[in-house]
Parts: structure tokens; sequence; C-alpha cells
């Protein structure tokens, strides 16, 4: 059987309100494959956000998600502990949000929080260890956080922050919105994610800029960090899916 990268059957999330239970996201099912653009759209408060948030596990306890099935390259994404959720969230799936404020930490360097991604998801992927650290850093005169520092750059780099070795050194509020959108794409971009879902990447950002961050989105899915780009940029009505080929 052909398996897709995620696959989402009959997923409901509904919320204990004052005025008793809303269900925000009702019986909604679809998959995206690798490679693929996936787009979902409806009005406003139709349950898009929701959607998201639910299959990657980020809402609070007042949400109730049910479903026959979210399955992430074939594991039951609903069946994981939390901290087996954590370290999908880290590494095979990056969420970008609307407003990069959020996600960007106000009291670190731009640099940093992107090597602070690198080295997290190096530690996942190779656990390095005190020896083979001390041996990098006395051997090869290279240390972990030179490393993550060197590649953060070339991650500012890629999604064209211009004068990226200066930029690295700076704090988000030194940044303009379209450049900070572009550190939260870098730093989901850190982790080599197989699936991106960003939740209205570019509605906070200058028309000429949106086109910039969709085009940059767009080359990632093609570039050998990033598989697969699912991407929201507009609205959905409950009960509706969409599949959006590239
Ligand atoms: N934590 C919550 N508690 C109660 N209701 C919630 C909560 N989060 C979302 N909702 C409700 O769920 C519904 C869907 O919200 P959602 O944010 O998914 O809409 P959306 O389609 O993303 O809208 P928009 O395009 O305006 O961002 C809305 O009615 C919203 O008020």
């Amino acid at each position: 059987m052909n398996q897709s990268l995620l696959d989402v059957r009959g997923l409901t999330t509904s919320f204990e309100t004052g005025q008793g239970r809303l269900t925000a996201v009702d019986d909604v099912s679809f998959s995206i494959e690798e490679g693929e653009v996936f787009g979902v759209v409806g009005e406003s408060g139709s349950g898009k956000s929701v959607t998201a948030l639910s299959v990657m596990r980020l809402l609070d306890d007042a949400g109730t998600v049910e479903a026959d099935e979210v399955r992430f390259d074939g594991t039951d994404l609903l069946s994981l502990s939390e901290s087996e959720m954590r370290s999908v969230r880290g590494g095979e799936i990056s969420m970008i949000f609307q407003d990069p404020m959020t996600s960007l930490n106000p009291v670190m360097t731009i640099g940093e929080q992107i090597a602070e991604v690198v080295r997290h998801h190096g530690d996942t992927g190779e656990r390095a260890g005190f020896w083979s650290e001390m041996r990098r850093k006395y051997v090869t005169g290279t240390s972990t956080e030179s490393r993550s520092w060197q590649r953060a750059i070339e991650l500012l780099e890629t999604v064209g922050i211009p004068e990226p070795e200066q930029r690295a050194t700076e704090y988000p509020h030194q940044l303009s919105g379209g450049m900070r959108q572009r550190v939260v794409i870098a730093q989901a971009l850190a982790v080599e994610p197989d699936l991106i879902i960003a939740d209205e990447p570019v509605s906070a950002l200058d028309v000429s800029v949106q086109a910039q961050i969709i085009n940059l989105m767009k080359r990632s899915r093609t570039s050998t960090v990033s598989r697969t780009c699912s991407s929201r940029t507009t609205s959905a009505s409950s009960n509706t899916s969409a599949t959006v080929s590239p």
C-alpha cells in the first residue's frame, strides 16, 4: 500500500466553552505526499489553525482531539508520549506561525537562536558525547558552538538575510518583519524537517515581502533540507480538505 507522508482521517477537535462544547474541526480527512505543497483554505474561524495545532498536538488542555488516524511517516502521532511528540516537533515536523515575534526570544541574538536549534538537532541525531566533543575542539579545532554558529550564518544566508554575520549578532527587534519571518524559516529549516506546517506565514507582512517569503518556502521544498512544505496560505471551512499540487 502506498503510504502518504501525513495521513489524517476523521479529525474532530472540540473545546469546552462557557456556552457549551464547540466543535472547531469536524471530521476532517486529508493526506499529504512527500514533496507536495498542501493548502487549507476557508473562512475565518473555520478551524484551519486548530487543524494544524491538533496534528502537532499543541492545543492546550481545553481542546479534545479525536481521530481515526493521524499518521506521520507511518507513526501514529496520537499514540506517542509527550516527549516522543516533542522530538517529532523538533525534528521531522516544523511549524511556522503568523507572527514571528511569538516564535523568537526577544533577549537572545538571532544567530544564537538558530544555533541552538542546530545544536539540539545535532544532539538528537549524533549524540556527541564528552570525548568526541573534546576531540573536535582540540584536534580539529572546532567546537559544537562554533560549528552551530557557522551553520546558523549559512542558514541566514540561505533565507536571504543580507550581511548574515552581522545580522546574526542582532536581536529580533532590530530586524524588519520580513527578516524576522526569514529567521523563523531558517530555524524551521535548521532541523531539516520532512514537513513544514505554516500557519499564515506571510499575512503579517507587506505584499512585496509576502512574495519573497513564499518563493523562499517554495525553494526550500525543492532543496535537500526540506522535502515537503505544507502551507496554509488562505483560509477552509470545516469538513473541507484540499490538496494543492505544486
Ligand atoms: N483554545 C480555544 N478555546 C475555545 N475555542 C477555541 C480555541 N481555539 C480556537 N477556538 C475556536 O475554534 C474555532 C476555529 O479557530 P481557528 O483558529 O482554527 O480558525 P481559523 O480558521 O484558523 O481562523 P483565522 O483564519 O481567522 O485564523 C474558532 O471558533 C475559535 O474561536
